[in-house]
């Protein structure tokens, strides 16, 4: 700008540079409020991604383990079969063969005996550690039941679904007479497939209430242990389990952990699911079709399972359980408010129709949220602003969500 340039703009007399103050005073306020807002916004960014970085932390943590428990060799399983001395033990492997072996130091010598089970490293056979003579279910996350909670009555939608596996497992179960008197014999085992969050489990525990049975639910990723041998025994000690509590149903969750059909090139971790898969094969193939013991098989993955597991006496019943569609979503949403204090104002079906894509369970974390909503704003009851104010947090939680992978790259 020119000297003289500069001095056309300058306020000459009192009045022009008092309004040129008041002026730069009111820019710099507002640019003030600006900045203000602006650190605001920034300050809850930064605990927002403070809170993300301390979870992925602990994420990358929980994974670092899971890493190093992935890259221990699975150790064998025997039992001793005599106890030389105090350093030479005569062990029975899982495998079939005899050995004798060295002990390490950390274990108590003083309990070896025969008939004890223990652990031997897969490469120098030593025995690791002594092992309890029965497994406590809880320890492989196996929940048993012994009549389920669970109705039809809180099932939302799959009326079909409900149909096909009462005459499948309920009707074998209450009237196996039925099946006699016409000759044909029931399905053994019913393979529930879909998307998580379905009701799938729920479907197995209201047909166990509805029998009266007991309900034995395991999940198929648990069952492959990183002991060789274990997940055969431990499908063994399930069917014994079930055969005592009978009548009961098996609920495998996550069946394609041990289904999945596999390729030649086989890992000893491999070889320990298939041994698994072949117990549980047998064990299908041990039970009578019209006893009081059903197996209930749930996967996201029917893709990859095994063509064994289907065929006619193993799995032979085969119900795939569907994301809900609007009527599904206004049954299900009906189920979780019927407890609530709903306002007669709420459009549930319109709820039903904005809440395209979503499971049962986001469902339920929906009317939760609706309710939360309205504990804040001391509502009586739940209205429909409630219901669309937890939409929007589930949506924008959903999308803040699915934004994350990239920001924790920042973090790894
Ligand atoms: N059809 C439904 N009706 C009512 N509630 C449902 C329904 N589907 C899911 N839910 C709700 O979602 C929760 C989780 O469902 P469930 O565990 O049965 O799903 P799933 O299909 O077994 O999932 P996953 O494949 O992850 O094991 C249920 O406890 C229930 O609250």
């Amino acid at each position: 700008m020119s000297e003289t340039g500069r001095q056309s703009d300058d306020p000459k007399t009192p009045e022009e540079l008092y309004r040129y103050l008041v002026e730069r005073v009111a820019g710099m306020e507002s640019q003030n409020q600006e900045l203000k807002e602006q650190i605001r916004q920034l300050e809850s960014d930064k605990r927002y991604i403070e809170t993300q970085k301390i979870r992925y932390e602990r994420e990358v943590r929980k994974l670092k383990s899971e890493v190093e428990h992935l890259k221990t060799p699975p150790l064998i399983v025997g039992t001793i079969t005599d106890v030389i001395d105090s350093g030479r033990v005569v062990v029975r492997s899982s495998a079939g063969p005899r050995f004798l072996v060295r002990v390490s130091q950390s274990v108590d010598t003083e309990q070896m005996k025969a008939g004890v089970r223990c652990t031997l490293n897969q490469q120098s056979l030593a025995i690791v550690e002594l092992l309890p003579s029965s497994y406590d279910s809880q320890v492989y996350g196996m929940e048993v039941v012994e009549l389920p909670g669970e109705t039809y009555e809180d099932i939302g939608g799959l009326e079909k679904q409900i149909t096909e596996i009462r005459e499948a497992v309920e009707l074998p179960m209450t009237r196996p007479e039925l099946f006699a008197n016409i000759g044909i014999t029931p399905p053994k085992g019913v393979l529930l497939y879909g998307p998580p969050g379905t009701g799938k489990t729920l479907l197995a525990k209201a047909v166990a209430h509805e029998t009266h049975a007991a309900f034995l639910h395991t999940v198929g990723s648990e069952l492959v242990q990183k002991y060789i041998g274990e997940g055969a025994r431990l499908v063994r000690e399930l069917f014994d389990l079930a055969r005592e509590k009978a009548p009961s149903i098996v609920f495998i969750d996550e069946i394609d952990a041990i289904g999945a059909s596999r390729t030649e090139a086989m890992t000893s971790g491999d070889r320990e699911v298939q041994r698994t898969l072949m117990q549980l094969l047998a064990a299908m193939d041990g039970f009578e079709q019209r006893g009081d013991v059903k197996i209930i098989g749930a996967t996201n993955r029917i893709d990859i399972l095994d063509a064994a597991l289907l065929r006619p006496g193993r799995f032979d019943r085969i119900i795939e359980i569907p994301l809900p569609d609007t009527e599904g979503r206004f049954a299900i949403l009906q189920v979780h408010t019927r407890g609530m204090n709903i306002d007669t104002s709420v459009d549930m079906m319109e709820v039903a129709r904005l809440t395209e894509g979503r499971n049962g369970a986001d469902l339920n974390a929906i009317c939760m949220e609706a309710g939360m909503f309205a504990i804040r704003q001391e509502h009586t009851k739940v209205c429909q602003n409630d219901f669309i104010m937890a939409l929007s947090k589930f949506r924008y939680d959903f999308e803040r969500e699915s934004r994350l992978p990239t920001t924790s790259v920042m973090f790894a």
